[in-house]
């Protein structure tokens, strides 16, 4: 049977022990579709989720009405694809995840997906501002690495930006980053967590293999890298037009949403990857970049700083802040331009 238990693991089954949690609201924006409906499902089994509010242009209240059945205490609600409707979702909302928008098709980039998820973000970024100002906004949609600044630029312009509270999904990465090499060392994925650093496309995708001990070398090693920058297309590849990943990614999205719902509720040394407005590199003038953030009752509490890597790594470093540049810029122009 698949229940809770078998989603979040031995840390969290502890945890959902306790008989006492504080209320809290998670919309998800984009419910109905891949992403979004076992996105939504896994938040229902979640006992950290008191309300669950489902939105989308199509299909919410369906979506809400089957995981509204499901034997656990959270109330769902899904709402009408109308201004009101979407205010509703949001208003007292803790966490709001965001997968709308298209998926990629065999042959394109994230950064293909530019042209129609730049505008369904802003435009839901816009409502976030309005009706959720203090949610902790996480963006799914792609591509991440651009979507992110447009969602801060929104929140900026409306004077409601914090910087602590606005989060890229980068978690699929490490989650495929851990299996990779668990296939590879034939160890216990459950029990691998390789830092990735950088973004979420292609060369912005670092893996930092040295850090947790392991040291692949020669074809192995290149083979495993790309492996890791390229495993959305792996899947963009199987289903052949059909989408891009959608299960492990609600997995990884709700991994993400109940780290941060742990963290709120005060647990400890909750640390988990994202893109994340950061200290970094912001230097060379990249505002946004992914790597370990300990999370807390804040949002953000600490940015871990990339430590030692080895050469290969720093190699893969300097390609991925090229094209990162690029990409934060990409996403402040459109909204300069389109805002
Ligand atoms: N961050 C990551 O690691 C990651 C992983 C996988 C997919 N993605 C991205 O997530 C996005 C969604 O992927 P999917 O497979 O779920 O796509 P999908 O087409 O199956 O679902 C998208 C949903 O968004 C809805 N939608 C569109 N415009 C909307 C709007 N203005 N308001 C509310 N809902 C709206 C659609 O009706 C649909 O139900 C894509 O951009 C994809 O590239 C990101
Ligand atoms: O690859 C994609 O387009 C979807 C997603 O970003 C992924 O990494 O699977």
């Amino acid at each position: 049977m698949f229940t809770a238990r078998h989603v979040f693991g031995a840390v969290q089954r502890r945890s959902f022990s306790a008989s006492t949690r504080q209320a809290s609201k998670v919309t998800v924006l984009g419910a109905a579709g891949g992403i979004g409906q076992p996105l939504s499902l896994l938040l229902k089994l979640n006992p950290r989720v008191s309300q669950l509010a489902l939105y989308d242009i199509r299909l919410a209240p369906g979506v809400a009405a089957d995981i509204g059945h499901i034997n656990t205490k959270s109330e769902v609600r899904g709402y009408d694809p109308t201004p009101s409707g979407l205010g509703d979702a949001l208003r007292g909302s803790d966490i709001v995840l965001i997968p709308a928008g298209v998926p990629r098709k065999p042959g394109m980039t994230r950064d293909d997906l530019f042209n129609t998820n730049a505008s369904i973000v802003r435009d839901l970024a816009k409502a976030a501002a309005e009706h959720a100002p203090e949610a902790n906004i996480l963006i799914i949609s792609n591509p991440v690495n651009s979507t992110v600044p447009i969602t801060a630029e929104v929140f900026k312009a409306r004077g409601v930006y914090n910087p602590k509270r606005l989060f890229g999904v980068t978690t699929l990465d490490v989650v495929r980053a851990s299996r990779f090499i668990s296939q590879l060392k034939n160890t216990d994925p459950a029990n691998e967590n390789i830092t990735v650093v950088g973004g979420h496309s292609g060369a912005t995708i670092v893996p930092l293999l040295s850090q947790s001990g392991y040291s692949l070398t020669g074809a192995t090693l290149d083979e495993y890298v790309r492996r890791v920058q390229f495993g959305g297309d792996e899947v963009v590849q199987a289903k052949d037009g059909a989408g891009s990943a959608t299960l492990s990614m609600a997995m990884a999205g709700a991994r993400f949403a109940e780290s941060l719902l742990k963290a709120s509720q005060g647990q400890k040394n909750v640390i988990e990857p994202t893109f994340v407005d950061s200290p970094l590199y912001k230097d060379q003038g990249i505002e946004f970049f992914a790597s370990n953030v300990e999370l807390g009752p804040s949002g953000v509490e600490k940015i871990h700083p990339i430590g030692k890597i080895t050469e290969y790594e720093q190699k893969l470093l300097d390609a991925c802040l090229a094209d990162l540049k690029g990409n934060i810029q990409k996403g402040v122009n459109f909204i300069k331009e389109k805002p």
